[in-house]
């Protein structure tokens, strides 16, 4: 495990200060307010909104995975939760949350997204529809351009999405497309891609909706330039962290893309019969949904990730899973800070939280001199390869 020190949530002011604060209570009201739950559900919301104030307790005794809970909660449970590790609190509130809705529980709430109402939104919006119809002159550019704008496209769909936007104070549109990535080794991505052609990619995709979909978008392009032989897309087995996607989501985003004209349509088609024939293939490993780093990933999905060309890890929180959620000096290499990993790996993330590393020295310089909040705003963006 890295020695550097983990990111808890106790320090006022801070971004994950701030989610305990002011966003959770936030997305709490949202998903009482998006589906007609019943008193007994609104209840336990409101018990769940009190609880995130005070100390972390235990999984009711009906839980499935209470035990596993328990045992993975070892040190934690019966502290403060701004004093446990950020990252394991987060993902004990999205399971608490499901508690909460009855996503587990007999009736008529089971298996019910509490997500799915903003997650649909975006996928019928206005703004997915501009960014398909984008898709039809590209056609037309050199190769070397297509690559770019699918990958960028892919990386700045990174910003849409709907937990960070819950208190965002900015329009993920906003997006000045002058601001110079933090790192760029978009060429060493494209590099190993071509050096290992035609392989199996792996995808761990973030984002449902207006992020997965320019995420499919990519798959279609390295499938169909034959940079890869197969895509395995790695989801969430269950909702979490808002609009991270679920099986559920990709086959929305699916239809979505079929349904389109022009090219977005013609790529959707290719993805839908890809995923007939056993070409793009889609992982829920239940460990997507664990509190930890991938460090301490299970075998089975080390052999997913060892047997491919390259491992592409989209958004943020993939990203605090992939070094770690710890307070890394930034200029950190970002080839050490993923030594481990069982064979090549990318990020592409917009920068949300406070984890970064592989800043190369002059640009952290230049960054932090400008005063303006950089790291946790989803203004910036990197693309790093090992
Ligand atoms: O993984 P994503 O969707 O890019 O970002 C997840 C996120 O919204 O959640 C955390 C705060 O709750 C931050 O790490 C980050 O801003």
């Amino acid at each position: 495990m890295p020695d550097v020190p983990q990111i808890l949530s106790n320090v006022p002011g801070s971004l994950p200060w701030g989610v305990w604060r002011e966003r959770h209570p936030a997305l709490i009201a949202k998903v009482a307010a998006g589906l007609p739950y019943p008193p007994d559900r609104r209840r336990a919301l409101d018990e769940l909104a009190e609880e995130i104030t005070g100390p972390v307790r235990p999984l009711p005794a009906d839980a499935h995975d209470r035990d596993l809970w328990a045992e993975w909660g070892r040190e934690y449970l019966g502290a403060h939760w701004q004093d446990v590790p950020f990252l394991w609190a987060e993902s004990y509130f999205y399971r608490k949350l499901l508690h909460a809705v009855g996503y587990f529980a007999d009736g008529p709430w089971r298996g019910v997204d509490p997500f799915e109402p903003f997650k649909t939104a975006e996928l019928l919006g206005g703004a997915l529809e501009s960014d398909l119809a984008a898709l039809d002159p590209l056609a037309a550019l050199p190769d070397a351009e297509q690559d770019a704008a699918l990958l960028t496209a892919s990386l700045w769909g990174n910003r849409a999405d709907l937990g960070f936007q819950v208190t965002a104070r900015r329009d993920p549109d906003e997006r000045d497309p002058s601001t110079p990535l933090v790192a760029d080794q978009s060429a060493r991505l494209w590099t190993l891609l071509e050096e290992a052609a035609p392989a199996g990619v792996c995808l761990v995709v973030d984002n449902a909706a207006r992020e997965l979909v320019p995420d499919l978008l990519l798959a279609d392009h390295l499938l169909a330039t034959g940079r890869a032989a197969t895509v395995l897309l790695h989801v969430k087995p269950t909702p979490y962290f808002v609009s991270d996607a679920t099986p559920a989501d990709v086959t929305a985003a699916l239809r979505r893309l079929v349904a389109a004209s022009g090219a977005a349509g013609e790529a959707g088609r290719r993805l839908w019969q890809g995923v007939v024939d056993g070409v793009v293939a889609i992982r829920a490993h239940p460990f997507s949904c664990a509190p930890w780093s991938y460090h301490h990933m299970p075998a089975d999905l080390a052999e997913d990730f060892a047997a491919a060309s390259l491992t592409i890890m989209k958004g943020d929180l993939n990203y605090r899973r992939l070094v770690g959620d710890r307070w890394w000096p930034p200029t950190t290499p970002f080839a050490a800070a993923t030594d481990y990993f069982p064979g090549p790996v990318a990020a592409l993330r917009t920068l949300k939280s406070d984890v970064v590393v592989g800043v190369p020295d002059e640009v952290l310089t230049h960054l932090d001199a400008d005063g303006e909040p950089w790291r946790t705003t989803g203004t910036h963006a990197l693309v790093q390869v090992r």
